[in-house]
């Protein structure tokens, strides 16, 4: 099995923690370094909740790179670290692996077009959760036959980005199939703006914040006489973690971009 040396950016976040773990259990991979910069020169070891883990922490990811020895970086952080974050890491030959979400599409073609002239592996996954992913699949499907179609994600009360990539990602790939429409009556007027949520492509994308709630998402579709609606639950972050395991061992073995993990699950 080949090893492959792993910097993880945003290590104390809610998702970099699932990553620190799922890293340091998996037998050919190996921790080399985090990102952090709140604790420049430090090690994991310093920071509550990793006590045992005598890991460099770099403030920047320049100075990272230039002393760390890396094959891949998990990036976990915001839209504007991560765009850092994953630029500099292509340019110096490392592969990136993306959860973080927020990307305009500028971005993502800023990434695709930089990925190609280095000829590195780039993996931007919106959702890294498997049943997330064919709920995503199963929607595209649906979105052939119906052309009206509501996209609700909901969320904990701390995310940063609304919609979620997954929503975005989610409409991005119904548009590829679904015969344009504008819905709702021609007519209709929010009394309270927002309240028929985003406009994507003339479909809706509704975005609910609560505490409680993980990750989820349901994408209700409706034709004469009927409804369907494809749902998915996240109730834990190890939900994602068999997908980054899936982003770094298939990142290690490709020299494109790939965004959204639809394209690498048979
Ligand atoms: N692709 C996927 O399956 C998933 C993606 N996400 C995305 O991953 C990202 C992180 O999510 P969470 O872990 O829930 O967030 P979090 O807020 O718990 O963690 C964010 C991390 O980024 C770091 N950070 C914040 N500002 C920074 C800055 N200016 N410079 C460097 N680091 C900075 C923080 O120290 C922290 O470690 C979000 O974009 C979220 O939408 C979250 C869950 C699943
Ligand atoms: O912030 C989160 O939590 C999540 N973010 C991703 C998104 O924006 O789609 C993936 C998942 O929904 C959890």
């Amino acid at each position: 099995m080949t090893q492959v040396k792993v910097i993880i950016a945003g290590p104390r976040g809610r998702m970099g923690k699932e990553a620190v773990q799922l890293v340091q259990s998996t037998e050919n991979y190996e921790l080399v370094a985090a990102i952090d910069y709140k604790h420049d020169g430090k090690e994991l070891h310093d920071i509550e909740g990793f006590e045992k883990l005598h890991i460099p922490v770099f403030g920047e990811i320049e100075k990272c790179l230039a002393e760390i020895e890396a094959d891949v970086l998990i990036d976990l952080t915001t839209p504007e670290m991560g765009m850092h974050h994953t630029k500099t890491a292509m340019l110096h030959g490392v592969r990136p692996v993306v959860g973080t979400t927020g990307f305009t599409q500028e971005n993502l073609q800023e990434l695709e077009q930089l990925c190609q002239e280095k000829g590195i592996g780039c993996i931007i996954a919106p959702n890294f959760a498997i049943g997330a992913v064919l709920m995503m699949k199963f929607a595209q499907l649906a979105g052939k036959y119906f052309n009206d179609v509501e996209i609700i994600e909901l969320h904990h009360d701390q995310k940063l980005d609304a919609p979620s990539g997954t929503a975005v990602k989610t409409a991005q790939m119904i548009a590829e199939v679904r015969v344009h429409k504008k819905q709702g009556h021609p007519n209709e007027k929010e009394t309270i703006a927002g309240a028929r949520g985003a406009d994507f492509d003339g479909m809706h994308i509704h975005s609910v914040r609560l505490p409680g709630l993980i990750a989820h998402q349901q994408v209700m579709f409706g034709s004469e006489g009927q409804t369907l609606t494809i749902r998915h639950d996240s109730y834990n972050r190890a939900s994602f973690m068999s997908g980054v395991k899936l982003a770094v061992d298939t990142v290690m073995n490709i020299d494109s971009f790939v965004y959204g993990l639809e394209n690498i699950i048979d």
